[in-house]
């Protein structure tokens, strides 16, 4: 049962196409495309890849981007493929929304923390856990011992926050710099600053996942930039590349069977 993941985040698009639709199951193809070429996949990388006969997806990106991986999914001679995307609901795969507004949240933090909470279990392991996803934005997901998502936080992105601060200022246009502890030039000062408050906003979240819980958190790590952020973190992390895609799978088991 050949299966496509695929992840449309507010930067590129991933995909993964897997021997079958479980978690564990082997990798046979994957890349990445920044929006602006979604229109490059029928005719490159997915020209020559077995037909998948299931296909799982998580959108930020919205509607628009939706229908043109639809558009290149139907360029696709001998895919017959029914595309299906994750609405973030009450409760799947044993983690539940505490959302005010579960289908608000998005799809792929509801992803990543289905990935994530699934890994935690497999090391036989079950703690608080926060979930950190270091893409365009910045996302920080806390969930109890017992797979109750609690909540979490959004931030800007390394890139965002840098633009951020151009656009708003005269003075800041400079080239990237060093993440250093007492930054004395301006590159140094805005790099340092973007990774130090990404890195203080999940040491912040460990706090009160920790007191809320009465318990050390684990804490797992995702998303494009994921490791730049290594090196500046305070608390042990674990950096799990393919989140989103093993949280597909484990949602595609639980759908198929
Ligand atoms: N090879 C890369 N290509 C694109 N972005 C990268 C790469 N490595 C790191 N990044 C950084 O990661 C961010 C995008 O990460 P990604 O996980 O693709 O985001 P999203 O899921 O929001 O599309 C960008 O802000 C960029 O700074
Ligand atoms: C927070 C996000 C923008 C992160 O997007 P990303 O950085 O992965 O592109 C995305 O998860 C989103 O649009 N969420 C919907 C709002 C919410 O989660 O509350
Ligand atoms: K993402």
């Amino acid at each position: 049962m050949t299966f496509l993941a695929i992840d449309i985040g507010n930067t590129r698009l991933k995909w993964a196409m897997y021997e079958d639709h479980r978690p564990g199951a082997a990798l046979l193809a994957h890349g990445a495309e920044f929006l602006e070429h979604i229109e490059r996949l029928a005719e490159g990388a997915w020209a020559g890849l077995p037909a998948p006969e299931r296909m799982l997806g998580c959108v930020v990106a919205g509607e628009t981007a939706r229908r043109r991986v639809h558009e290149q999914i139907e360029l696709m001679l001998g895919w017959n493929l029914e595309p299906q995307w994750v609405v973030p609901s009450i409760a799947e795969a044993g983690v539940t929304n505490g959302y005010d507004h579960p289908s608000r949240l998005g799809a792929d933090r509801w992803v990543a923390m289905i990935g994530a909470r699934h890994h935690m279990l497999q090391l036989g392991d079950a703690r608080p856990l926060i979930t950190v996803m270091v893409g365009t934005a910045v996302t920080v997901d806390a969930m109890d011992a017992q797979g109750r998502f609690l909540g979490g936080l959004i931030i800007p992105g390394h890139g965002i926050m840098l633009r951020a601060l151009e656009g708003g200022t005269a003075g800041l246009h400079v080239p990237t710099g060093e993440v250093r502890c007492f930054p004395k030039n301006t590159s140094d000062a805005l790099t340092s600053g973007g990774t130090y408050a990404i890195a203080g906003a999940v040491e912040r979240m460990y706090q009160h996942l920790a007191e809320h819980c009465g318990a050390e958190p684990m804490c797992i790590m995702a998303g494009g930039a994921g490791w730049k952020m290594s090196p500046s973190m305070t608390r042990p992390f674990e950096l799990i590349n393919n989140l989103i895609f093993d949280g597909l799978l484990v949602m595609a088991e639980k759908r198929w069977g």
